[in-house]
């Protein structure tokens, strides 16, 4: 790493999203006027992107720890709703949840271990060598000269686990929805296509560019608006309030379902169902009527997304190389099922044909 990409993260991340995306449009060329599923595509893609930014060059130690971990989300997703009876339980555990126990323990074992490795090659304590990454900013929060600001080795596996699930899924899911949409309206393929080429060309796209993508902006809006990754969010209510005619007692778990108020008539007009991204050529405030609370894909208040901006950049990178290479149409074998399985998901994925230009 030369000293002034250790000096800017941006540039930093760039390389790893064009380096993850070059890896991933290198095995598109064995799908050339075929038919390619490329949500699936995506998940090895953010998987890459974010092992890297979360171990470096240990990333695929890192990419074991997120098969765990993705298995085990699905164990938890699955039985989220089981009722089960207090004490029995304690005795006669289901194969799900031996099974889940076991991915506990795998997962904490194996970033333990990484963690470790990473320790003994910090040779000094210098807080450098640790390493830029996630897991070594972790490592130098583990081993701070300061009591109150060190973190415990559960609060380090802990972060790591969150920063996966919260990084890898959603930007997954957005590119997956994004490229259905477009592979369905070809229209809006063609003006993101046109911007992309008028901005870089065939050159990659870099970082000052992908900021001017006002009408691939348009479009992450508006699939983020009808498939909003990240469903809902739980809020605990704190003291008892009012809701319009509903008392809410404190201590209740509200869970608000963004996908009610992402699709309401009311705020979007009748063709709120339809994908229209011009509904954002003027931005959010305007395509809301300024009922800014209406379209949250990343959440609102103090817990929204930390990881807004590296998603955004992200996903406009991999579109704009795609864009560069191929044109693509639904495939004839789709199938459309949207799923809400850890995030609002294709169940069948999504199939493409792919052309290229
Ligand atoms: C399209 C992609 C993404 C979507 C739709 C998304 C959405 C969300 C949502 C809805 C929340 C919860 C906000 C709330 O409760 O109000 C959240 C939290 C979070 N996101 Fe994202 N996210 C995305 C990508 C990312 C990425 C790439 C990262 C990291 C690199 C990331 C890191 C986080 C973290 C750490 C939190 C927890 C913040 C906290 O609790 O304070 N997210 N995200």
């Amino acid at each position: 790493m030369g000293k002034i990409e250790k000096a800017c993260y941006p540039c930093l991340q760039w390389r790893m999203f064009k380096t993850s995306a070059e890896t991933m449009l290198e095995r598109w060329r064995n799908y050339e006027e075929k038919e390619i599923e490329v949500f699936e595509e995506f998940r090895l893609f953010t998987s890459e992107v974010i092992s890297r930014t979360a171990f470096g060059s240990s990333y695929l130690e890192g990419q074991k720890i997120f098969e765990m971990l993705m298995k085990l989300a699905f164990l938890v997703s699955k039985n989220a709703l089981t009722v089960r009876i207090p004490g029995i339980s304690k005795f006669f555990k289901t194969s799900d949840e031996i099974e889940a126990e076991k991915l506990e323990k795998g997962v904490y074992a194996s970033i333990m271990d990484i963690a470790k490795k990473r320790e003994k090659t910090a040779t000094s304590g210098d807080e450098d060598s640790f390493g830029s990454d996630f897991l070594g900013l972790l490592l130098k929060a583990r081993h701070d000269a300061n009591d109150e600001q060190r973190i415990s080795v559960d609060d380090l596996v802990d972060e790591c686990k969150t920063f996966y699930f919260a990084g890898q899924e959603t930007t997954n899911t957005l590119l997956g929805w994004t490229v259905f949409l477009l592979a369905l309206h070809t229209n809006w393929q063609e003006e993101a296509r046109k911007e992309v080429i008028e901005l870089f060309g065939k050159q990659t796209p870099n970082l000052d560019g992908i900021t001017k993508l006002k009408t691939m902006s348009m479009i992450f809006n508006e699939s983020l608006r009808l498939y909003p990754p990240v469903a809902g969010f739980a809020r605990k209510v704190e003291r008892e309030v009012r809701l319009g005619n509903v008392i809410v007692p404190a201590n209740v778990v509200l869970f608000i379902s963004k996908l009610s108020f992402h699709h309401d008539p009311r705020i979007w007009g009748q063709d709120a169902q339809l994908f229209k991204p011009e509904r954002f050529a003027g931005g959010v405030a305007k395509a809301t009527n300024n009922n800014i609370g209406a379209f949250v894909p990343f959440g609102i208040g103090p817990r929204s997304c930390v990881g807004l901006n590296f998603a955004i950049n992200e996903a406009k990178i991999a579109l704009s190389m795609i864009l560069q290479r191929y044109s693509f149409t639904l495939s004839p074998g789709y199938v459309h099922l949207p799923i809400q399985y850890v995030t609002v998901r294709p169940q069948h994925g999504v199939q493409v044909m792919l052309h290229p230009l």
